[in-house]
């Protein structure tokens, strides 16, 4: 069966994983590669109808009913999408995956507790796809804040969450890092252009792919 590569995008919001997925896939595409992008949560029909239950839901969830969730739709997405695109030989650019959920729900919501990891490490060893790369795009919050009032889309139940709770979220996306170096690779997302910061991701995915 064929293998493709399987990358993920990290990081807050605003840092600018959407505008980095575009110019990614269209890299890719013009160097002949086949590609597929998607996004979590959601990249499938049923994990799209969960995305608007935990980003606009009326009822907060249980921290635990809300990693569930979170899951259920990573399964389904993993299963009708992205294991499908991979097992065809694809290369899969998905923004966001669990080191989001270790990062919001383990880090933001959780602030690291033992037992919120452990139940998000589980599941993700039984889902039992990991990304072979993932990009984590790092900008300090101030500036991520200010791209994000002038993108001027509806904000969802995380955007609005406290400035505490995102910075207990960076610090987890920042200890994640230090834990696998070999698969983060931490990218300035600031102070450069979109194109500028697109060269840096792409010429990191050509060395892994051993492409000139
Ligand atoms: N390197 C950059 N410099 C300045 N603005 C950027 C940069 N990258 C993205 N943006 C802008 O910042 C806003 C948020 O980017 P977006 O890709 O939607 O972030 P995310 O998906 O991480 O929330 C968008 O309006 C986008 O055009
Ligand atoms: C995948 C995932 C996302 N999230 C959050 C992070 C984002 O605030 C939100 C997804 O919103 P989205 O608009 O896709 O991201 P962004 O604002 O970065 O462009 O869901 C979690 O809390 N846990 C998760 O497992």
């Amino acid at each position: 069966m064929a293998k493709g590569l399987f990358i993920t995008l990290e990081g807050g919001e605003g840092v600018g994983k959407s505008t980095q997925l575009r110019l990614l896939q269209a890299a890719l595409l013009s160097r002949g590669l086949d590609v597929v992008i998607t996004r979590e949560p959601g990249g499938s029909p049923g994990a799209e109808d969960l995305r608007q239950v935990l980003l606009f839901g009326k009822n907060p969830l249980s921290w635990r009913a809300e990693i569930l969730t979170h899951f259920a739709a990573r399964y389904d997405h993993v299963d009708q999408v992205i294991n499908p695109a991979l097992d065809a030989g694809k290369i899969v650019i998905c923004d966001r995956f669990t080191d989001s959920t270790l990062a919001y729900q383990g880090y933001g919501r959780a602030d690291g507790r033992p037992d919120v990891l452990r139940l998000i490490n589980t599941l993700q060893k039984e889902l039992g796809r990991d990304p072979d790369m993932t990009f984590l795009l790092e900008a300090p919050r101030d500036v991520a804040r200010l791209r994000l009032a002038a993108r001027g889309a509806p904000t969802d139940r995380y955007e609005q969450s406290d400035e505490a709770f995102h910075a207990r979220m960076l610090h987890g996306f920042a200890t994640l890092a230090e834990q696998h170096p070999h698969r983060i690779r931490r990218i300035v997302a600031h102070g450069a252009s979109p194109e500028e910061v697109n060269s840096v991701i792409v010429k990191d995915i050509c060395a892994h792919l051993q492409l000139g």
